[in-house]
């Protein structure tokens, strides 16, 4: 891709990602931290990074809920339950990474909505590849199960590592944040949500 293509734009035809725009703001950056970004090893720098941020950023321009379009009517009423979906988001404070795993579950409802497993891993990313919060995550995989599956409970869990946590500022390697979502029956039973976390935990 040159400097003047754009990345592809969302299926929706919404808006695309400005690559252009994007690199020589990576270039005012470079300059900006007193770095020569005309040396031989900066050349390409500013649209590598700016191919980078589109594709980290691409949930921007799609609706991740469309991937719980694939729904079978499976009737069944027990856990479907996906542990340790490796997840790669940006904190939106800091745009670094936040990294770790995701284990999203859910109690099929009356009307026994069953999606694809391998679409609770693509829910996950395509609100992860966002400027994000964790907890904001959180929330917003739970409420798609919620609006698509029309689920008796669905249940989200997070843990990750933030690198503004880490590699800057308060210097913390190794802490991890734990987030979780839960809703419906999930929220309303202890025991069936007690039975969701040890699943999760492994205890
Ligand atoms: N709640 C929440 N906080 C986050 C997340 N990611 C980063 N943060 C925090 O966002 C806060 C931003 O705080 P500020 O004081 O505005 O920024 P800062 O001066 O760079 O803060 P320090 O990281 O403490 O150096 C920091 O405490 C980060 O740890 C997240 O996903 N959720
Ligand atoms: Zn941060």
């Amino acid at each position: 891709m040159t400097a003047t293509q754009q990345a592809p734009a969302a299926a929706s035809g919404a808006q695309v990602v400005d690559l252009p725009r994007a690199a020589s703001a990576v270039r005012e950056l470079l300059l900006a931290m007193g770095e020569d970004p005309d040396r031989a090893g900066l050349l390409d720098t500013p649209m590598r990074v700016a191919k980078a941020f589109a594709e980290q950023f691409s949930g921007l321009h799609t609706d991740p809920d469309e991937v719980l379009a694939t729904v079978f009517d499976e009737q069944h009423s027990e856990m479907i339950l996906m542990r340790d979906i490796e997840m790669y988001s940006t904190c939106e404070h800091h745009l670094v990474p936040f990294f770790g795993r995701a284990h999203v579950g859910y109690i099929p409802g009356p009307d026994g909505r069953v999606t694809g497993l391998s679409k609770l891993a693509r829910l996950v990313d395509g609100y992860a590849r966002r400027p994000q919060v964790q907890e904001r995550l959180t929330t917003q995989i739970a409420d798609a199960l919620v609006r698509r599956l029309r689920p008796a409970g669905a249940i989200v869990v997070i843990e990750a590592e933030h690198l503004c946590m880490a590699m800057r500022g308060v210097r913390k390697p190794g802490a991890t944040t734990t987030t979780s979502a839960v809703r419906g029956i999930f929220q309303s039973r202890d025991r069936t949500r007690a039975e969701a976390m040890s699943l999760i935990t492994g205890r």
